[in-house]
This record gives C-alpha cells, structure tokens and sequence, in this order.
C-alpha cells in the first residue's frame, strides 16, 4: 500500500465534503476549508449539513480525526501534498460558467504557497480552466517549480455520492507532469489498486479488489471536456427519451416499455432512459449550457445541445398542460405536491423541476400542499412565502381534500404509498404522476384516474394484458 498523502479539500460542499471523507477513508489525512464559518462550525460540532447516504456515518468514523475542518486555507494549504478545488462554477447570465470562485481560490492558494504543491481541480471548468489556473499562479509570482496543475474531474451523482466516489467507473487525470501524476496515482492507489475494497468494513458496491476502478491519465484539456461531454451526453439521453415519450403518449405506445427494448441492446444500455419532468440539479442545467458556450468560443455551433435544452425546458411545460387538461381549472383548485427535491435521496432542490411546477400552479392560482421526505426545509427557503402554499406533515395529510396528487420526485415512498388510503384521502382519485412510478392498470384497479408520461393508461386498463416490461423483469 503506499504511503498516504496529506490532501487539502477547499469546498466543503457536495463535493468537497464527500472527497474529504472518502480520502480519509481511503488512508489519507485531510484538512477541509470553507470560507463559510457557520458550516465549518457545524462540522466541526459534529452535524452533517446535507443529506446524503453514508455521510453522517463517515463524518462520524472520520470528523476531527483523519479530516479537520477549517477556515484557514493558508495553514491548510502549508501542510498538504496535494490541494484539491472544489467550490462552485455556478453558470453566469452568458451560460458560461462563472469562474470567480475558482480565481478567488487560485488567488488565496498563490499566497500560501512555500514549496511544491499539486493544485487539482476538482470543481465543473470550461477546457482550458487548467491553463488559467497555471497563468493565475505565475502572474501571482508562484514560482514555476512550486506548482503543477491537474484536473480531475468528479462524476459522483448526489445521493450516492459516497459509493460513487469509493466505487468509481473511472478516475480521469489531466496531468501534464510526472510528479503531478505519480501524486494522483498514489492518492488513488487504494482504489485502482483494490486496497480499499480488502479492508474489512469498506463500504460495498461495484468495485471490488478483483475488479478495482479505471484510471485514465488524459492531457488536461481532455480532462476537462471529459466532464462537460459526459454530462451533455446523460443530458441527451435523457431529452431523447422524453422526446420519444411525447410521441409514444400520441400513439397509444408506452414508454416505459420502448426504454426497457431500447436498453436491452448493451450498445445503448438501460440508464438514463427514465422519461419524466426533465432534467434538473445543480450539474446538468448549468453544465450543458457550459459546454454550449466551450463550443461557441471555439466558433462551433453545437446544435444538438441546443435541442437538448429545449426538450429539457418543454418537458416541464408539458407536464404543466397534463395538469391543466386534467383538472380544465386551477384557480382554487387544492393540489397536493409529491417531492420538492430535484431527484430521490437528496435534500438538493436546485434547479429542482419539482419547485418550478409548484410555483406555476401557485402563480395560476392553484393552493398547493407539499411533502418531501427531506427537502421540506429547503424549499421553505426557496420557494416564495404564499397563503396558497402549505407543507405537509406527510402523504397523506397532503392530499387530505385535494383534487389531485401530482408526484414530481422519485421517492421510494412514494411508490409504496397505500393507495387505498389515499384514494379516501383525497376529494377525487386523481393522480398525475410526472415520475411512472406506477403501472396504470394499478391505478385503474384502485380507482384512480391516472395520468403518466409517455404512456396511454386507458389502454392498459382496458386490456389489462401483461406488458413487455413485466415479461422483461
Ligand atoms: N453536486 C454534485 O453532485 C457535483 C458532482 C460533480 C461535480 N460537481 C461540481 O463540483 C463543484 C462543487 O459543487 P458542489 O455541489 O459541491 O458546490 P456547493 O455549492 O455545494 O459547495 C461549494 C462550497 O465551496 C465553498 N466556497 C466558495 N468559495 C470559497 C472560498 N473562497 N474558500 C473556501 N470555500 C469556498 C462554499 O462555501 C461551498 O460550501 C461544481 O463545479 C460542480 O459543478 C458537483
Ligand atoms: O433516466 C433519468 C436519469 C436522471 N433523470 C434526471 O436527471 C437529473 C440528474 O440526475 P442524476 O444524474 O442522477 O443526478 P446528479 O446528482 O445531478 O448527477 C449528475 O451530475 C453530476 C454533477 O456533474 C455528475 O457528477 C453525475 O455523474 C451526473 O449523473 C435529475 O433531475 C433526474 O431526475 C431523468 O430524468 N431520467
């Protein structure tokens, strides 16, 4: 095993905080800053700021041992090997990302460095973020032999962010040095190498000490572009799939059974064919527009992208109009909300397509009561005060009287919801489900009337004959 590596994570968001104890859990002694006194005295007290799976547990093993949190990126950076960025590239009004986080950072760091650091850039950059970065550090007087500058982009999903970065499908290093790389190959050693999947109580998932993660050493710029494409090209799937699903509705096809024969053929495979509301979250509405804009500063018209996105935003509207045709009238109509994060497992309600619904139907005239399993407090702060908005205590009490349910996030909860019990709740069994989390001759049986996506439900309540899908299970 080789020797741990002393790592410096700045951000203690998503991902600095999810890298900062998987980097403890891999061997490595870290030290996690943020500008942010309040959450770094949270952490420092113990709490977990977010919600996410398998986090309260390692900051539990790890907190104030193998990772200090703090608010001193001089000292931080002083006594670490390798200095990790992980702030945030939110997307500026041109659709470009808005780099100052990353420049304030780059700035701080220049000012502490004494000897031979390795700068990584974690966070979601434009191609040449690398290069910037470098230019950032000489202007500051860094001395050229003080530094190298890798990228190493983060695919984890919120959520499963822990099991994805101790089980990654690869690592990519853009590193342009041996040194540079040797550091990113020690660092990562425990999982490339299989270390980490050997010791007892490793957290379990697909890598193994037999089958450990891919590293692949790229050029930076490729590094870069890595992210951005893998992105825009889960985004295309996933506008592909909703698009297909508008058409499949028009013809009496069903969706779920065109993406279960779509995904059988292993040169497409089965994820992020999931039709629905769209995409949302902090990552893909921002980073395709990001990686649009790489495209138009290289004189390139990336056209697909542009549809991407606009499938994307239609969705929503879509969906809207699905509402409206259900219920013809939404003034004074009361609608329970199922879900206010962007997706399942996470309290995330950035870009969330959930809160954008929400808000229309309030603006139309709608009273809307809403219930998610953990993002309630987050949306209380996002979403604007109204006497037309209320927050559940549950499913239940959310459709107390109402004249639907809308299911907007794929809670499992809300696909086990007793639907008995919710038929009495409710003044009409009405369910507009933009997630198909359940069959329709279900819905049919249990008295519902039931609108999905990509799916005529009448035609299977009518036929009530098995599907493709069930056979395929
Ligand atoms: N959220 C995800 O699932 C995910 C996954 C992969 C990549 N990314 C990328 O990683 C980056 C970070 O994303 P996130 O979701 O963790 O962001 P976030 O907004 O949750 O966290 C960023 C953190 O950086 C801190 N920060 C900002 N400026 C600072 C400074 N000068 N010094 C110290 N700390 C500072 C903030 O206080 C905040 O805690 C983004 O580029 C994002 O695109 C995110
Ligand atoms: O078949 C699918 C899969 C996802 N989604 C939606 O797509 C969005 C993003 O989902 P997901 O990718 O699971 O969540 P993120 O946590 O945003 O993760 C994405 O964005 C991160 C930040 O860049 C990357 O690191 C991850 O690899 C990438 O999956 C959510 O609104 C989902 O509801 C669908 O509509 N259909």
């Amino acid at each position: 095993m080789p020797k741990p590596v002393s790592i410096c994570v700045i951000g203690s968001g998503y991902v600095g905080l999810v890298a900062a104890v998987c980097f403890a859990e891999m061997g490595h002694k870290v030290v996690c800053v943020d500008n942010d006194e309040l959450k770094i005295k949270l952490l420092q007290q113990g709490g977990v700021p977010i919600y996410e799976q398998h986090l309260p547990e390692l900051l539990g093993k790890h907190g104030g041992k193998a990772v200090q949190f703090t608010t001193n990126l001089a000292e931080s950076v002083q006594g670490s090997e390798a200095i990790f960025i992980a702030v945030g590239t939110p997307q500026g009004s041109t659709g470009a990302a808005d780099l100052s986080y990353v420049e304030a950072v780059v700035s701080e760091i220049a000012n502490a460095i004494r000897d031979y650091k390795v700068i990584v850039e974690k966070s979601t950059v434009p191609v040449y973020t690398n290069d910037w970065i470098r230019r950032v550090l000489h202007r500051r007087g860094v001395r050229p032999d003080h530094f190298d500058v890798v990228s190493n982009p983060e695919f984890l999903r919120e959520g499963t962010a822990v099991g994805d970065f101790l089980h990654p499908d690869r690592i990519v290093v853009g590193a342009g040095t041996k040194p540079a790389a040797e550091l990113l190959s020690r660092i990562y050693a425990p999982l490339t190498e299989g270390f980490y999947y050997e010791q007892p109580g490793s957290l379990p998932g697909p890598c193994s000490a037999e089958n450990p993660a891919k590293f692949l050493l790229t050029s930076a710029q490729s590094a870069e572009i890595i992210k951005h494409a893998s992105n825009a090209f889960l985004a295309l799937k996933i506008s592909f799939i909703n698009a297909v699903a508008n058409l499949a509705e028009n013809v009496d096809a069903d969706i779920e059974e065109i993406a279960a024969g779509i995904g059988m053929d292993t040169r497409i495979g089965p994820k992020f064919l999931k039709a629905g509301l769209g995409y949302g979250g902090s990552c893909f509405p921002k980073d395709v527009a990001a990686f649009q804009w790489v495209a138009q500063q290289q004189g390139l018209r990336f056209q697909l992208l542009e549809e991407v996105r606009r499938i994307n935003d239609t969705q929503q509207e879509v969906f809207f109009n699905k509402i409206r045709s259900t219920l013809w009238t939404l003034r004074g109509k009361r609608i329970a909300a199922l879900g206010l994060a962007f997706k399942a497992d996470t309290d995330d309600i950035r870009e969330s397509p959930a809160l954008k619904i929400i808000s229309r139907l309030i603006e139309a005239g709608a009273h809307v009561s809403a219930y998610d399993p953990a993002a309630m407090e987050k949306a209380q702060q996002a979403l604007p005060t109204s006497d037309r908005l209320s927050y559940a205590k549950d499913v239940y009490d959310a459709a107390e009287h109402a004249d639907a349910v809308l299911i907007l996030t794929e809670w499992k909860e809300f696909a086990d919801i007793d639907l008995a019990k919710l038929n009495r709740a409710l003044k009409f069994p009405i369910v507009i489900d933009g997630r198909n989390l359940y069959r329709p001759e279900v819905m049919a049986e249990n008295g519902f009337t039931y609108v999905s996506v990509g799916r005529a439900g009448s035609y299977y309540a009518a036929q009530g004959k098995p599907r493709a899908v069930l056979i395929a299970e």
